[in-house]
């Protein structure tokens, strides 16, 4: 199996992906290392700020040696020279707000998962042009599930991931999965700038096991 179909794999099994970036790469390491263990095997670190690259780098090295099994991404990739840089820097998977060629022709060079963002149907034809097997749906809490209900059967076999807004909260993921989606991404509602700033790992720990839980009955 590729890396490329095995971080799908991961995706798909997981049934949420979380994302989130903070400054400190320390800090960001303890967060990646709180949320593996409490079972988490694939992550998307954004890219949302200038010590982004260094930081992937460097957390890269430390989860290739402490944390086995674990992918980890990068997200808010709007143009091929950024896509390079940070597959250099050790990202096994590129995710993006927006969908665009040079970015998927990077990915493709490497034979990368590329999850291209998405808000309407022409976009999403135009991601499938790129053989996209899972279109993330940005901005999903301005959407709703509605909009993936009303689509999916345009796109038949196509793989989506809502992002943006989604709550940590039965009701919500439950909704989104009936509405057809595989997996949903989850940044602040589970990774809040409180959590970043005041260390409060075991309060992640927790939200992590809920997430996972939650998602797990509703798909
Ligand atoms: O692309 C990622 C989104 O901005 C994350 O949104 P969220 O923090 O509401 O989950």
């Amino acid at each position: 199996m590729s890396k490329k179909e095995k971080v799908l794999d991961a995706i798909l099994s997981q049934g949420m992906l979380p994302l989130f970036f903070y400054e400190d790469a320390e800090v960001s390491l303890e967060i990646i290392r709180t949320m593996y263990n409490a079972g988490v095997r694939v992550i998307e670190y954004t890219n949302r700020g200038i010590e982004a690259l260094s930081n992937l780098y460097s957390i890269k090295q430390r989860v290739s040696v402490d944390m086995p099994g674990l992918y980890l991404g990068i997200g808010t990739i709007k143009t091929g020279l950024e896509a390079e840089a940070f597959v250099d820097a050790g990202a096994d998977f590129i995710v993006s707000p927006i969908i665009d060629s040079e970015v998927a022709l990077v990915a493709n060079n490497y034979d990368l998962l590329y999850i291209p963002g998405c808000m309407t149907p022409t976009e999403i034809h135009v991601a499938q042009q790129y053989n996209t097997r899972l279109i993330k749906i940005f901005p999903a809490n301005i959407l709703g599930p509605a909009f993936i209900s009303s689509i999916r059967e345009l796109f038949p076999g196509q793989l989506f991931i809502p992002t943006g807004g989604v709550e940590l909260e039965a009701a919500n993921i439950a909704e989104w999965f009936r509405a057809g989606v595989c997996a949903v991404g989850m940044g602040s509602k589970l990774i809040s700038r409180n959590v970043l700033d005041n260390r409060l790992y075991s309060q992640l720990y927790n939200d992590t096991l809920k997430a996972l839980e939650l998602v797990q009955l509703s798909k």
